[in-house]
């Protein structure tokens, strides 16, 4: 890796570190002391998917080098997607010579953070990102939808459920096998999330939906857990509650993969996900970038210790 800078390292040696403990997904045994117990639930998937963001999400407010850098010095492992965010159609030419095996097109459900986040409209958003999952179809490269504010937006203020299942709507008919919901700046409630899902679901499978929730006001579990209560099993989550985003001031870090682990295996569901392993992974990466984690599970287990 000659040249490339210690931050960058860093994030290579961390995204070694996720995919041997998380997305290759160890067995999970003995994870938590407490009764695993479903039953008081209603709805509730038996697996749920966790979508790490941290590599991403995580890191995309440090300073650190493009991602084709990142992209070149990571070692590839079959089986793994090493998925890359393409606001259009010159990032996804980027991502696909850099090797990405999946891409994400991120649009959102308000008009003022379209333009701040990715300097167009809605309308011109969704028209760039049809030539790219097209052209990602095309290559037989799975297309991941984002829809940010889809709870509420750091320059409007609430956002209607229409719109976001306008937005979604679209996605998901151009190809985008997976539609994910952002919270982007943490203000949703489990009311929002239900009325929002409710709308969505109307027009979209729970199967191709995930969720993306940002903690500001610490109401991501509280919200996750409405979702999947709603049939939804896939969830966005970062390690150590790790991110942000550069055009959401104040925006504090994804529901932390830690704190979603142990609510899911204490509800006994599955998630192929050693909680013990992805918290080493945690303590890593906030080593690395000089942060403390914000993740309970993590916080606490440092003060047992
Ligand atoms: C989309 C652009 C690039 C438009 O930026 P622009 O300035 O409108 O682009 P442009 O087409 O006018 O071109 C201007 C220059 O940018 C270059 N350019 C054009 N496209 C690219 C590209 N893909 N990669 C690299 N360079 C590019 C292009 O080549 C040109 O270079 P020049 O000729 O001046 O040297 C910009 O606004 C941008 O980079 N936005 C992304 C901002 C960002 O990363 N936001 C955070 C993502 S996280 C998120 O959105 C939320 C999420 C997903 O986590 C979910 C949630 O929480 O809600």
């Amino acid at each position: 890796m000659g040249n490339v800078p210690s931050a960058v390292k860093h994030c290579l040696s961390y995204q070694q570190l996720l995919r041997e403990h998380l997305w290759i997904g160890d067995s999970v045994a003995g994870a938590l002391d407490s009764a695993q117990d479903s039953s008081q639930f209603s709805g509730l998937p038996e697996y749920v998917k966790i979508i790490e963001v941290g590599p991403r999400d995580g890191l995309q407010n440090e300073k650190m080098a493009d991602h084709t850098e990142v992209m070149k010095g990571i070692q590839r492992y079959p089986g793994v997607r090493y998925p890359v965010l393409t606001p259009n159609l010159q990032g996804f030419h980027c991502a696909v010579a850099a090797g990405a095996t999946e891409i994400s097109v991120f649009g959102a459900a308000s008009e003022s953070f379209s333009k701040k986040n990715i300097n167009c409209s809605i309308e011109e958003s969704l028209e760039r990102f049809e030539e790219v999952v097209k052209s990602a179809r095309h290559m037989n490269i799975p297309a991941r939808g984002y829809v940010s504010c889809a709870l509420g937006c750091p320059y409007e203020g609430s956002i209607t459920p229409q719109k976001v299942t306008e937005v979604s709507k679209r996605l998901y008919s151009m190809g985008c096998y997976e539609i994910s919901l952002g919270d982007t700046i943490g203000v949703g409630t489990p009311g929002s999330m239900k009325r929002m899902l409710e709308s969505v679901m109307k027009e979209i499978p729970a199967g191709a939906l995930a969720v993306h929730c940002h903690d500001t006001y610490g109401q991501a579990l509280a919200n996750i857990l409405t979702a999947l209560q709603m049939g939804i099993n896939a969830v966005d989550s970062s390690v150590s509650g790790l991110g942000g985003c550069p055009y959401a001031k104040n925006a504090s870090g994804n529901v932390a993969t830690e704190d979603l682990i142990y609510m899911l295996h204490g509800l006994g569901l599955k998630t192929g996900v050693n909680l013990y392993k992805v918290m080493e992974a945690g303590d890593f990466i906030c080593k690395a970038v000089n942060k403390t984690t914000n993740s309970k599970v993590a916080q606490a287990s440092i003060r047992k210790a």
